[in-house]
Order: C-alpha cells, then structure tokens, then sequence
C-alpha cells in the first residue's frame, strides 16, 4: 500500500476527473490513465447527463456516498499480480482487501469513460465495460482509463460465489446552477454483499482475500463468442472454464 494514500483523500466536488500529478496506486498498469473520476464521451448528451443527477434530501432512499469515503487511491484495497499457478487469471492482476470490509460496506467507485451505447461510440472487444444505465444507454469502459476496480476478477473458478458486488449510488459533484453548489450524481461502485438472512457472509470481505464479483454467465458467453470469432484458443478455454465452474 503506498504511504501517502490516506492524505490523498479529497472530496469529490472538489475532484478534477483527470489528475496528472495523481498518486497512482502500486501496482497500477503503466499504458492506462489512472482516473479520480469518470470521464464523458463527447457523445454523451446534456439530457443523459442530467438524467444521472439528484437532488439531495435528508430522507432520500438511494445510496449517497459522502464524499469522505472517497479516497484515490482507496486505503481499502491493494492491486496484487496473481502468482498462484492454479489461480484461471494467474500472471494478471486482481484486487486485494488490506483490511477487513464489513458486509454491506462501500468499497470503491467503478471509474471509466462513460460512453453511449451505440456502435460508433462502443469498443464491443473491451474486457472492462460495465452498464451505468440501461434505459439511457450508457455504460462505463475502464479498458483504457480507469482505477483500482478496473482489476477486480469474477468469482468463477477462484471461489464457490462472490464477495461484493456492483450497486448505483450517487456522489456529489460541483454545480453551479444550484445554490447549494452541488448536486449528486449517478456512479456504479463495488460494495460488499450483505451478511444475507442467514448470516453467511457476514464476515464480509476478509483482509488479505480477493475482492470477486460475478460479472454475470452474459459476460462470459460474450467472450466465448469473441473467442471464436478470433479463434483465440486460450480466450475460449477461459470463457469456457468459468462457464462450467
Ligand atoms: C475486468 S478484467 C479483470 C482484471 C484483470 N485480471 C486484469 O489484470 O486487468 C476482466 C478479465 O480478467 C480475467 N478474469 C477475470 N475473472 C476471471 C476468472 N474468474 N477466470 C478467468 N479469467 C478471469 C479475464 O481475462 C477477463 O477478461
């Protein structure tokens, strides 16, 4: 974990969401621009972009994120390249708990480029592509920018089921239209599944153990298909590997 994260915490209507003096996270991939906040497709439009935003109140029902506990990079988690021979991502990366994540609990914000999703505007091929709004049809591509979340991995073939899991929230970002200053906006983050009726989660994430999600059975038959298409041997036997498990 880098020394000076925790004093990197800043709020984020105080956020630009492009940093170049940014503290990157250790382990963080040279060739991709580390992100403090999304970054908008010029396709994007005003009305889609409104349509993401709140108005806070006191009794609101949806997830507000208070700007503290955004922190870049995030104390919570650490990038580790995955040395475990048996382990179907072995030699790439995947994200690490540092300490213990209660259930329930917000872990990090899922940053990207948010782009429509329409053809023009899409990479079909990316590995990092995430919905954000179905019926505005936008999502959110973290191949080529992004943060920690971009190197969480899917719980198939690592362990019997997830420990966290995407959810919308809403953070706070500047606004000069309101007299308040701010307005809230619509984000995915990864938040740790909750201890369940029964309890069985409710040890939360443990520190140490791999944050894992399930990216859904689409995703894999997604890449499956493109495995073919290319004839990517390797690409098919993941896809398929994570199918059957
Ligand atoms: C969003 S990335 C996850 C981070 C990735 N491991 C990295 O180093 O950037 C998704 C890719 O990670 C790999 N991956 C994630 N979960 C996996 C799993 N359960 N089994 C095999 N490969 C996995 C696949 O190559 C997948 O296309």
């Amino acid at each position: 974990m880098s020394p000076t994260a925790k004093s990197s915490s800043t709020l984020a209507a105080d956020r630009p969401s492009t940093h170049s003096q940014q503290q990157v996270p250790s382990n963080w991939p040279e060739d991709i621009t580390y992100l403090t906040d999304h970054t908008y497709s010029t396709a994007v439009t005003a009305d889609q972009r409104t349509a993401l935003t709140r108005t806070g109140s006191a009794d609101a029902t949806w997830t507000q994120i208070p700007s503290a506990s955004i922190q870049a990079p995030t104390p919570l988690l650490e990038i580790l390249t995955i040395t475990d021979n048996n382990h179907p991502a072995a030699g790439q990366r995947g994200l690490f708990a540092t300490q213990h994540l209660p259930p329930d609990s917000f872990i990090c914000l899922y940053l990207g480029h948010v782009h429509t999703n329409t053809m023009s505007d899409q990479d079909p091929h990316s590995d990092y592509d995430l919905n954000l709004d179905h019926d505005l049809g936008l999502s959110v591509d973290a191949a080529l920018s992004g943060n920690e979340t971009r190197c969480t991995n899917d719980y198939r073939g690592i362990a019997e089921r997830p420990n966290a899991e995407f959810r919308d929230c809403y953070v706070q970002v500047p606004c000069a239209k309101r007299s308040s200053g701010t307005k809230w906006e619509r984000r995915v983050a990864i938040f740790v599944l909750s201890a369940g009726k029964a309890g069985k989660r409710k040890a939360g994430v443990r520190a140490g153990e791999e944050v894992l999600v399930s990216y859904g059975k689409g995703y894999w038959e997604g890449r499956k298909a493109v495995a073919s298409l290319r004839r990517d041997e390797e690409m098919l036997r993941i896809a398929q590997l994570a199918l059957d498990s």
